[in-house]
């Protein structure tokens, strides 16, 4: 049974659907423009999507699961087999590392099981390939914090801001309250369309013209203590890992996040772009080093070659992922679940 997320069991009922009044600390939304949207609306329920979610996905996949899928048709188990698997896997991103631990486990399965045909030895690496994957499926609970706090951060373009809007809304279609935070207070623009997006879509956005992201964040996470908004989520700006001093001012973020409200972030997350393939993993390690990530959000896996690179990061640094993304859409953004990504891939 599909749900996008997961709601902590025992928790009263403490969210609200209304949308969040206007504070003081808020600043002036611009009015509506019809540039940029963060997400385009959707109409349909996360249920009513999940036929559609699959084929979307596997199409998505399809350039990376080319070479992997027609590996298998008609094809003797030998060592030709086994070196063009690891070509295919090294050619979707998924790191030596990870290819290597899958064509052992797999010569092992093939050998203990006397495995003599190609459907079964896909069948086998189906397994093996979902067994990698599963530690890094973990569904989203909301109700666990009120308000709940997401820091989101991620290099130029990954996605986050998108990401973001289309998860503010699948929040509130759960009857969660959502607040954000522009930290991004390098870009006039970025500021401006999260402001924007969250006055079209009745979401409060804290904002400044200026000044230090830390205390955007920590006013946002003031306003909604309270309002009693459930959802706080803290949009940065994209930067690189290896721009220190910006690496330096997301620790300071995380920090204030945690004097305004203890045990806050929540959730520190981060954004990649799954056409990026080894360079995302190398993002991950960087990222995960300087501000211990609880999760990730791969985006951009529609059209990409190198989806491999989930099963890089489940063996060299198995952060969860909480969502994957195959497109512009709402409903393109989906929890990620290790049986369907393998069924996508591998068919
Ligand atoms: N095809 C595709 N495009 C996506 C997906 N997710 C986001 N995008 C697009 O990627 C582009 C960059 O997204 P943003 O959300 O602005 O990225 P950002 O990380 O906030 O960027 P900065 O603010 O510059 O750091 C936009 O054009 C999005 O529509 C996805 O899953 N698939």
């Amino acid at each position: 049974m599909f749900s996008f997320f997961k709601k902590k069991p025992v928790q009263p009922e403490t969210a609200s659907t209304l949308p969040p009044a206007a504070a003081p600390a808020i600043a002036p939304a611009a009015a509506p423009t019809p540039d940029m949207p963060l997400a385009a609306p959707s109409t349909s329920g996360a249920e009513q999507d999940k036929p559609n979610w699959m084929a979307r996905l596997k199409a998505g996949l399809s350039k990376t699961s080319a070479n992997l899928s027609v590996l298998f048709v008609g094809a003797k188990i030998d060592d030709e087999l086994y070196d063009e698997l690891e070509a295919a896997l090294l050619m979707a991103d998924a790191g030596i590392d990870a290819t290597q631990f899958l064509l052992d486990a797999l010569k092992r399965k093939v050998k203990e099981d006397k495995l003599l045909d190609a459907a079964a030895v896909k069948a086998a690496l189906k397994t093996l390939m979902i067994e990698l994957l599963a530690p890094l499926q973990k569904p989203f609970e909301l109700g666990r914090h009120q308000p709940l706090v997401m820091m989101i951060s991620g290099v130029n373009g990954a996605g986050k801001t998108t990401t973001i809007g289309k998860l503010a809304k699948h929040m509130q279609s759960h009857g969660q309250s959502v607040l954000l935070a522009a930290g991004d207070t390098f870009r006039a623009a970025a500021r401006e369309q999260l402001m924007v997006w969250g006055q079209r879509n009745n979401v409060t956005v804290i904002s400044q013209e200026s000044g230090d992201p830390a205390a955007v964040s920590y006013d946002a996470v003031q306003s909604a203590k309270a309002k009693g908004i459930d959802i706080v989520m803290i949009d940065t700006a994209g930067r690189l890992p290896t721009q220190l001093h910006l690496m330096e001012e997301l620790k300071k973020v995380k920090r204030v996040l945690g004097k305004g409200l203890e045990g806050a972030p929540h959730e520190t997350l981060l954004v990649i772009d799954g056409n990026t393939g080894q360079n995302a993993l190398a993002q991950v390690k960087a990222f995960d080093d300087a501000l211990q990530l609880s999760g990730l959000i791969i985006t951009k896996l529609d059209g990409t070659a190198k989806g491999g690179v989930i099963a890089a990061i489940a063996r060299v640094r198995p952060v969860p992922v909480y969502f994957i993304g195959i497109g512009e859409r709402i409903e393109d953004l989906q929890p990620f679940n290790a049986t369907e990504f393998v069924e996508a891939l591998l068919g």
